[in-house]
């Protein structure tokens, strides 16, 4: 089927290596699928360990040149390609939504945010501060300079193939690192048409590379990152259980990491919340890319005293979700990923009604099948179910009850991981409460959605270690030289 692109160039199905399009060794390719139609899109390059080791050599030979840039000349680059992003926005949306299936609507969405990362960090790469330091001892000045770290390697997923490459390239050029980035098996034709634009702004060679591989071979490429001694710095998105793997395999070489892992969100809703507004915040938090996003609602608390009518509202407007092919107009909810997400999805479904939970809305396959389930929401849904421990990354909206602030308080904590939390209230003195009291490295009062380029994205607990966006996000790439100057 051909690929409906107005700029045919940005479909590529080689690696990008040293500023180079180049096939795998002996030519080995695999199929990148249309989760919505189950077909095949194209072929694309599966690379392993060798080549991975070939562009973590093209990386390591550019990154002198790059970091000797100014951050300015380095900030006018990234703005070509920020510039080169927009321009090119719709069909870099056509492409995430034909790999990924989110609504188009979304995929545009994703396009805007992706993209923000490499305009705000261009500019914050100019502002790479030391300091110096008042001096204990009259003979002597103390400074800090900030120098990039190195070579650093970006492990990115899937559910948004193309921010979550920019947050983690933005901040790593404008630093002057160089990296090499394997993308998620399942979407490698955004990361490679992103490619495409960092070599018509002149990206130079070397300073961002792109290595594609299937399943079979992620374990040796990112082992090979891993181990390799010309890496500083590790950024990953994912799993908990890759993130913990790949923090083992990255233990010899002592580096830097960032790891933005798995999140299972609580979404409080108190009874002094303006309901309306919460059923919304929901409806953007939940249900947002069918689910799989790491920082979805993923339990939702509700006072006891409004359970009752929260329920039905939400209900009311969860029916009118359509659901469908991405590319079609009006599309909310698309497929899901793949069976694997498929099966979590309906496990944790089939979990929660042996223990007692209830069908609201939903519950089963969309009329469309293959990879497509309808928005659900549940109801009596208890702590001692898989679905208030472990991320379901879909289209499901558990609804647990309960009495006091202190209760869900410990409810919401009760989880190994950390990453977004949310909750809905107007007492003054309970929302400053409860924003301090939740573990989380990200809390979102009133609204459902919290992320964009300027905060700090990350989590505590087992849902990782460091920040992405914001001045915290380029700091990662940097490191601290203390410098003393006697005899002056
Ligand atoms: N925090 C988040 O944003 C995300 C969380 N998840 C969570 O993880 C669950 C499973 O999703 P899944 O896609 O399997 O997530 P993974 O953690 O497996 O995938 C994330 C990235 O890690 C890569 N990867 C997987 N195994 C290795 C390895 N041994 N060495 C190096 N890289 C590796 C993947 O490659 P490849 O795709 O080629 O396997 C992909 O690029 C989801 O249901 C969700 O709960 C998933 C995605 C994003
Ligand atoms: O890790 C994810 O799931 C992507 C981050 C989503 C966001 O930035 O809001």
């Amino acid at each position: 089927m051909p690929i409906p692109l107005h700029e045919k160039s940005l479909l590529r199905n080689q690696g990008y290596i040293n500023g180079q399009w180049q096939d795998a060794d002996e030519q080995r390719v695999y199929p990148v699928i249309n989760p919505a139609t189950g077909q095949t899109i194209t072929m694309v390059a599966d690379m392993g360990a060798s080549e991975t080791k070939t562009a973590i050599k093209a990386a390591d030979q550019a990154w002198p040149a790059w970091r000797s840039l100014t951050a300015k000349d380095r900030a006018a680059i990234l703005k070509r390609w920020f510039e080169r992003i927009k321009i090119h926005a719709e069909d870099l949306a056509r492409l995430i939504t034909l790999e990924q299936g989110k609504p188009l609507a979304e995929a545009k969405g994703e396009v805007g945010y992706g993209a923000s990362f490499i305009e705000w960090f261009a500019e914050e790469g100019k502002r790479a501060y030391g300091s110096v330091i008042p001096s204990p001892l009259a003979d002597r000045m103390l400074l800090t300079i900030k120098q990039p770290i190195g070579v650093c390697a970006a492990i990115t997923p899937w559910n948004f193939p193309l921010a979550m490459i920019t947050r983690k390239v933005a901040p790593a050029l404008a630093a002057g690192c160089t990296v090499v980035c394997k993308p998620a098996e399942a979407t490698p034709l955004t990361a490679l048409a992103l490619a495409v634009l960092a070599d018509q702004a002149d990206i130079p060679p070397g300073v961002f590379n792109i290595v594609p591989c299937d399943a079979s071979h992620v374990p040796e490429v990112g082992q090979t990152l891993c181990e390799s001694p010309v890496i500083r710095k590790l950024s990953f998105t994912g799993s908990t259980a890759v993130g913990r793997r790949l923090m083992q395999q990255s233990a010899p070489t002592i580096k830097k990491l960032s790891l933005e892992l798995g999140g299972n969100a609580p979404f409080i809703v108190f009874d002094d919340a303006d309901l309306d507004a919460a059923v919304e915040g929901v409806l953007a938090s939940k249900y947002r890319n069918a689910g799989q996003t790491c920082v979805c609602a993923n339990r939702i608390y509700v006072q006891d005293t409004v359970y009752q009518v929260f329920a039905e509202k939400l209900a009311a407007r969860v029916q009118e979700m359509t659901v469908g092919i991405g590319t079609e107009p009006g599309v909310m909810i698309g497929p899901l990923i793949n069976s694997a997400a498929l099966n979590k999805v309906q496990a944790h479904i089939a979990d929660a009604l042996a223990g007692g939970a209830k069908v609201l809305v939903g519950g089963t396959l969309h009329q469309l099948g293959g990879l497509f389930f309808k928005p659900t929401i549940l109801t009596d849904v208890s702590q001692s179910m898989r679905i208030a421990r472990e991320e379901t990354f879909g289209p499901i909206a558990p609804l647990f009850r309960f009495h006091t602030e202190e209760e869900v308080i410990t409810m919401a904590n009760a989880s190994e991981f950390g990453l977004a939390a949310y909750f809905y209230a107007r007492d003054i003195g309970r929302v400053l409460r409860v924003a301090s009291a939740i573990e989380a490295g990200m809390v979102c009062v009133n609204s459902g959605l919290l992320s964009n380029e300027v905060a700090p994205f990350g989590g505590v607990k087992q849902s990782g270690i460091g920040r992405e966006g914001a001045r915290e996000g380029l700091e990662e790439y940097l490191e601290i030289k203390y410098v003393t100057l006697a005899g002056l």
